[in-house]
């Protein structure tokens, strides 16, 4: 399978599909012609190897590229905090990911989304702590907005996909993304409801940031998977684990149906241009070293050095 590099205007325009699975979503189904791609980034290595592959689309049009990664690795092996984003991200960039969907087990903060539901979650409070939040650094600094953290066309299309295949949907909410590991205290628990937060997960953080700096459109289908321990009961993995496990299929038949509908080309779903005014840095003071380490995330937008 021929790839374009990741930053020339072909394979900018062409939309290629990535998939994050999250607890207990280690692997998809359905992808045809698949490789397994292990991956060096300038910042260091991804939570796994990438399965590339193709899904079918509908309406006589060609599949679409896919590409997979499960962001605690095979046999969930990373701590929340031990993920490394930026590589997981960054893997994604260079394989031409132009979309892509996160897929988290998260608890619930509110009695009307009961454990099965999905939360196709539009806004974000972050409760992590040291993790690395961004690209840049090192004598060239940009703030990308993120006002809106998710890509509304995109999550539209996930939550009807997600619909089509009969899943209970709550298409917006604010998830709260916490450090971790251990789940909340009852107080925080009900200090996040106070706060109108819908669900709570530890991993939409910064990937989110991250894939808004690889000007990555990035959706979240959230798997309610507990009611949180405001609601009396603690939260318990082998719980979580189990509405996961039971809704496993639902998860990938989602994106497999997301796939189906997604068009060829980028234009007709556009992802963010978030670099075009937020880089701050004098070309001219940027520093060799910060340019190689950015040139994929950030090259098209800074002027060639001399
Ligand atoms: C296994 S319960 C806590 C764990 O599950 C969620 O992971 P992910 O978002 O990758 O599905 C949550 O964020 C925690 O990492
Ligand atoms: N209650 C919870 N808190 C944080 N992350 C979770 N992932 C699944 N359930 C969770």
């Amino acid at each position: 399978m021929s790839t374009p590099h990741p930053a020339s205007p072909e394979a900018r325009d062409r939309l290629v599909l990535g998939v994050v699975g999250g607890s207990g979503l280690y692997e998809i189904e359905g992808l045809q012609e698949v490789e397994q791609i292990a991956l060096e980034t300038p910042f260091g290595r991804p939570s796994d190897s990438y399965t590339v592959g193709l899904l079918p689309r509908d309406g006589g049009l060609p599949p679409v590229r896919a590409v997979f990664l499960p962001r605690h690795g095979r046999g969930h092996l990373l701590l929340p905090s031990e993920i490394n984003f930026r590589a997981n991200v960054h893997g994604f960039k260079q394989l031409g990911v132009t979309h892509l969907l996160s897929v988290s087990a998260v608890g619930s903060l509110r009695e009307d989304i009961a454990p099965g539901d999905v939360v196709i979650a539009d806004q974000f409070i972050d409760r992590t702590a040291g993790r690395a939040q961004t690209f840049f650094g090192g004598g060239l600094v940009a703030h990308v907005q993120m006002g809106d953290p998710v890509d509304p066309g995109f999550s539209r299309r996930v939550a009807g996909a997600a619909a089509a295949e009969g899943a209970r949907v709550h298409e917006g909410g604010t998830c709260i993304v916490m450090e971790g590991p251990a789940f909340s205290t009852r107080a925080e628990s009900n200090l996040y409801r106070s706060w109108g937060a819908h669900v709570i997960g530890m991993t939409a953080l910064p990937e989110a940031k991250l894939a808004r700096e690889a000007e990555i459109a990035y959706a979240v289908v959230a798997l309610a998977t507990d009611y949180d321990c405001w609601h009396e009961v603690e939260v318990s993995v082998e719980a979580v684990i189990a509405v996961v496990k039971a809704n496993v299929a639902l998860s990938r038949r989602i994106i497999r149906r997301l796939a189906a509908g997604l068009p060829e080309a980028t234009a007709e779903l556009p992802y963010p241009r978030a670099l075009q005014f937020a880089t701050i840095t004098d070309p001219a003071r940027i520093p060799a070293e910060a340019r190689r380490r950015l040139d994929l995330i950030a090259g098209h937008v800074l002027p060639p050095s001399e």
